[in-house]
């Protein structure tokens, strides 16, 4: 489902990922773990299409991942979710449905799963740090993505709601469908999880000089290794 090869992506002089290699398999569950600016939030960005990088490649099911085809498959669940302030919780849903092109029913069963049913017409700039996440995800997740990637998704979330969403996820394990996300959380994703891959520590400044990192990929294969 997704396939990195020596991926490189720099901020101004600042390299973030130095050559990483990533497979996920259609229908796994991986954790991508790693320190804080080790890069994670990075790759996820550029897996799903919203950060380019300098060099290597990147695939999501065959397709560029800033491409349409890789858009209509995958579902991003940013860690601060971009929603629209001055539309209503139900009147955002309602149009994050028309562009994938899917019917808006199943939004509120999704808010209601999440407790967040009361908040349906409530204007978005109105909401809690957690509503908001509550929002990004089921706004995500409507079009029923193959590939479901998530950044930090219990930040904010109250202790229920993390619950409901690992159970959600595992639901979406089972569907054949793919999971990639980040936590810092990860004793809550034990019961979903196929392999964690672990990024290096962050490179440092410009002159840093990190060795290259490759994260393995396909179930079965060695750990991923660190290099220092
Ligand atoms: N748009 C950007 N412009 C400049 N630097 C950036 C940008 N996005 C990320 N960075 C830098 O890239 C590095 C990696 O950030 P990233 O958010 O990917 O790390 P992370 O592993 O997700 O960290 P955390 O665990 O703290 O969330 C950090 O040093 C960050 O400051």
């Amino acid at each position: 489902m997704i396939r990195a090869e020596e991926l490189t992506v720099r901020f101004g002089e600042t390299t973030v990922l130095d050559r990483v290699t990533l497979r996920v398999a259609e229908g796994e569950a991986v954790l991508l773990a790693g320190p804080n600016g080790a890069g994670k939030s990075t790759l996820l960005r550029v897996i799903a299409g919203l950060t380019p990088a300098a060099a290597g490649t990147c695939r999501v099911a065959g397709e560029p991942p800033d491409s349409a085809a890789a858009g209509a498959l995958r579902g991003f669940v940013q860690d601060e979710p971009p929603l629209y302030e001055y539309l209503t919780v139900r009147e955002h849903l309602a149009f994050a449905a028309r562009l994938w092109g899917v019917s808006a029913a199943d939004a509120p069963r999704g808010l209601e799963r999440f407790g967040a049913a009361g908040w349906a017409d409530t204007l978005i700039r109105d909401l809690s740090l957690g509503t908001r996440k509550k929002v990004g995800l089921v706004a995500a997740l409507l079009h029923r993505p193959r590939l479901v990637l998530l950044d930090e998704p219990f930040n904010g979330l109250d202790a229920a709601s993390c619950t409901e969403l690992v159970a959600l996820l595992g639901e979406v394990r089972s569907e054949g469908r793919t999971v990639l996300l980040t936590s810092h959380e990860p004793q809550r994703l034990e019961p979903l999880l196929d392999r964690t891959i672990t990024l290096g520590p962050p490179a440092g400044p410009p002159t840093g000089g990190a060795a290259p990192l490759v994260a393995p990929h396909e179930p079965g294969d060695e750990r991923p290794q660190e290099d220092t």
